[in-house]
C-alpha cells in the first residue's frame, strides 16, 4: 500500500470491509445516543436530494428517531426531511421516492432560487461577475441556512452526508453541505453505503442513480466522476487498502492535499496542518 494511502484510510477511518447491517445499528445507537446525551435536541433535519447519500442519511435518522419516540413516549421527536430545490429539479420525483422510502415524519419545502438569486444579485452590485461554479456553492450554502433556520425552530439538529469518499477528495461546499452538526456516514465510503441501502430493502434507483452535486445551470447533473476525473470504485479501492492505477492514486491524494483545508475549522495561528 501506499504510504499516503495508508495515512489517509488512517485519518478517515474506513474499514476494508463492512457488515451492513452492524454499520447500521452503530449508526442508528450513535445518533441515539446523542439525542441522549443532549435532551433539548428533538428533531433531525436534513436536506433530501434523491441521491444515494441523503437517502441512507434520512432512512438511519429516521429508524433513530422513531426509537426514541417509541422508547420516551415523547411525540415531539421528528425527522424533518427538507425539500431545497433551485427552482425547479428535474430528478424531483427521486427525491419524493427517498421521502417515502425513508417514511419521514415531516417535510418541509424550501425553494432557494430567490434567495440564491438575490445573493448573486447582491454581490455583483459590487462589479464583481460571479461564476457559474461560485453560484454552485452559493446554492449549497443556502439549502444550509435554510436547514439551520429549520433546526433552530425546531429544536434540532442538521444533519449531514458527508462520507470517506467524499471527504477524500474534499468534493463539497466549505460551510454549504460540508457544515453539518453530526454526519452518521462519516467513515464509510460509497459501495459501503450502498450495501446497507440494499440491506434496508431501498429502491435500488436510489443508490444504482449517478451521483452528482447538480449545483451548475451549465453542466445540470455533471456526474461527480467527471467533475473529479476519477471514479468512485477506484476511491472506494484506494480507502479500503487495495491497489489501483498509479494515476489515480494520485489524484485522490492531490484532490486530498489541495483540500486539507476544508477538514479542519478555520485556521488559526496555533495550527500547523497546513505548514
Ligand atoms: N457532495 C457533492 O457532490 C458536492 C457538493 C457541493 C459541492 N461539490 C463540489 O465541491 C467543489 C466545491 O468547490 P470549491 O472547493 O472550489 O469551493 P469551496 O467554497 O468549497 O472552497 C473554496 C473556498 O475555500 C477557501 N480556501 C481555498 N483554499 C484554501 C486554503 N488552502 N486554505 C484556506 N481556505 C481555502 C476559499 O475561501 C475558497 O473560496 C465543487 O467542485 C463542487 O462541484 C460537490
Ligand atoms: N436539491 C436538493 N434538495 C435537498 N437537499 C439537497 C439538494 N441537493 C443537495 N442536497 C443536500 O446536500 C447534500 C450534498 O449533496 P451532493 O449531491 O452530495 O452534492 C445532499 O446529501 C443533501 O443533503
Ligand atoms: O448526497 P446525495 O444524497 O445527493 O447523493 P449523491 O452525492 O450520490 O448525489
Ligand atoms: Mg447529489
Amino acid at each position: 500500500m501506499r504510504d499516503k494511502q495508508a495515512e489517509i484510510i488512517d485519518a478517515l477511518m474506513v474499514k476494508p470491509s463492512i457488515d451492513p447491517k452492524e454499520e447500521i445499528r452503530n449508526s442508528v445507537e450513535f445518533l441515539k445516543s446523542y439525542l441522549k446525551k443532549y435532551p433539548f435536541l428533538k428533531t433531525f433535519v436534513l436536506g433530501i436530494s434523491g441521491g444515494q447519500d441523503s437517502t441512507l442519511t434520512g432512512k438511519l435518522a429516521q429508524i433513530a428517531i422513531s426509537e426514541m419516540r417509541e422508547e420516551t413516549k415523547d411525540d415531539s421527536y421528528q425527522f424533518i426531511a427538507v425539500r431545497l430545490p433551485y427552482g425547479t429539479q428535474a430528478d424531483e420525483s427521486d427525491a419524493m421516492d427517498s421521502i417515502a422510502f425513508i417514511g419521514a415524519d415531516k417535510t418541509f419545502r424550501v425553494d432557494i432560487k430567490p434567495m440564491a438569486d438575490a445573493a448573486m444579485k447582491a454581490v455583483e452590485e459590487n462589479g464583481l461577475d460571479i461564476s457559474d461554479f461560485n453560484k454552485g456553492n452559493i446554492k449549497a450554502r443556502q439549502r444550509m441556512i435554510a436547514q439551520y433556520a429549520i433546526a433552530g425552530q425546531t429544536s434540532g439538529a442538521v444533519l449531514g452526508t458527508d462520507h470517506a469518499a467524499e471527504a477524500v477528495t474534499g468534493f463539497y461546499t466549505k460551510f454549504g453541505d460540508g457544515a453539518a452538526d453530526i454526519t452518521p456516514l462519516w467513515r464509510l465510503d460509497k459501495r459501503q453505503g450502498k450495501a446497507m441501502l440494499n440491506e434496508l430493502n431501498a429502491p435500488k434507483h436510489l443508490y444504482e442513480k449517478t451521483p452528482t452535486a447538480d449545483l451548475e445551470d451549465d453542466r445540470p447533473a455533471l456526474p461527480d466522476e467527471v467533475a473529479l476525473g476519477v471514479t468512485y470504485d477506484d476511491i472506494d479501492n484506494y480507502l479500503e487498502g487495495k491497489d489501483i492505477d498509479d494515476s489515480a492514486a494520485e489524484k485522490i491524494e492531490n484532490w486530498y492535499i489541495k483540500t486539507e483545508h476544508k477538514r479542519h475549522l478555520p485556521i488559526t495561528i496555533y495550527d500547523d496542518f497546513w505548514k
